[in-house]
């Protein structure tokens, strides 16, 4: 619904803090979708009604049937990602997609195959990549690209903002064209990306408490809305977890819930400004029979040169500061969530 003020809201359903995703809909007459709109890829892809009945992920989503639209173009060439966590096959298709009520005909994959792992955890169905288009698979131009060149928007930017209690209504909210008062407070900060192509910026450091710890030296930070967490390079986690007395087990870091209201905040030094996660920032508090966990939402990952080392800052960081993504100047900007 463009409010003819050039924005357009779409919310976004919160699912446990770490799955942020929102409504599309695929052809004519609509076939409806949930995305996650990631900003670390640029490709959009769903499952397909055609994906192999040994793709258990594929059947518990829903799934795009070109036979039962009429604005349905064929295409047919391959596609294939491979996420560190999993990878997707299938086949490009042409069709029209909207979000938020903008309609693009875009060029987008049908998964034939999903890897269970990750995507069986996936309460989305597919992604709709907000990334720049250089980074785009098959060099298919991105959704938000498509939109641009349609000069609907009031300006070539989009925001997003994740709430911190999957209790919250809505979950969150991406905005394109504009951002949305209602989700932050103060004067944005802004900070070029570290090249024009990749939502990335410089990091001037890492501290822990008021000792500079990481990346003193500088580095590369991946502003990344389809990320559930913050990951750094492996040795740099595994120090900072020591200093805050975390174990690593089967599924993550975790401390005992009792240490938690003792724990320093986490800095991150981004364009000439300080950005502290406190305790409830990063610590997932969860109250199951065995008693209470709390997993600490950070992960070591070597991503491997040229690309790595890097740290990605993924939706416990934009929960706690609201993002403006903006493609006009190719820069980022954060704001105090609210
Ligand atoms: C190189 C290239 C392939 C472009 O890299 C990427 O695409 N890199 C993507 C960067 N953003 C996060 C993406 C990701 O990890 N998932 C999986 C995921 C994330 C959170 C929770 C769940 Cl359940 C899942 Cl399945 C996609 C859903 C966004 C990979």
């Amino acid at each position: 619904n463009n409010n003819n003020n050039g924005t357009v809201p779409t919310p976004l359903t919160n699912y446990l803090d770490t799955q942020y995703f929102g409504e599309i809909s695929i052809g004519s007459p609509a076939q409806m979708f949930n995305v996650v709109f990631d900003t670390g890829s640029a490709n959009l892809w769903v499952p397909s009604q055609s994906c192999s009945p040994f793709s258990t992920a594929c059947f518990t989503h829903n799934r795009y049937d070109a036979s039962q639209s009429w604005t349905y173009v064929e295409n047919g060439t391959g596609f294939s990602i491979q996420y560190a966590s999993g990878n997707v096959r299938g086949f490009l298709s042409e069709d029209v997609v909207m979000v938020g009520g903008i309609p693009v005909v875009q060029v987008f994959a049908e998964a034939t195959s999903l890897s269970a792992m990750p995507f069986i955890f996936a309460k989305f169905d597919g992604v709709l990549g907000m990334g720049y288009p250089n980074v785009a698979i098959d060099g298919i131009t991105p959704v938000f690209d498509r939109i641009m060149s349609q000069h609907v928007l009031k300006e070539e930017v989009f925001s997003v903002y994740y709430s911190r209690d999957p209790k919250h209504s809505p979950g969150g909210e991406l905005v394109l064209g504009g951002t949305d008062p209602n989700y932050y407070t103060g004067n944005f900060n802004y900070m070029d990306t570290r090249e024009v192509g990749k939502w990335e910026v410089i990091m001037k450091g890492v501290s822990v408490g008021m000792e500079m710890m990481f990346c003193a030296e500088g580095c590369t930070a991946v502003i990344d809305t389809g990320s559930s967490y913050i990951t750094g390079p492996a040795s740099s986690v595994s120090g900072l977890m020591k200093t805050l007395g975390a174990q690593l087990d089967e599924s993550g870091y975790k401390v005992n819930c009792d240490t938690v209201k003792t724990l320093p905040s986490v800095t991150f030094h981004l364009g000439g400004q300080e950005y502290s996660l406190s305790q409830e920032d990063y610590i997932l508090w969860q109250s199951q029979i065995e008693g209470d966990v709390c997993t600490v939402t950070f992960r070591g990952l070597d991503v491997p040169p040229p690309t790595g080392p890097i740290w990605i800052l993924g939706a416990n960081f934009i929960a706690r500061y609201y993002t403006e993504f903006d493609r006009r100047n190719n820069r980022i900007g954060f704001a105090t969530a609210v």
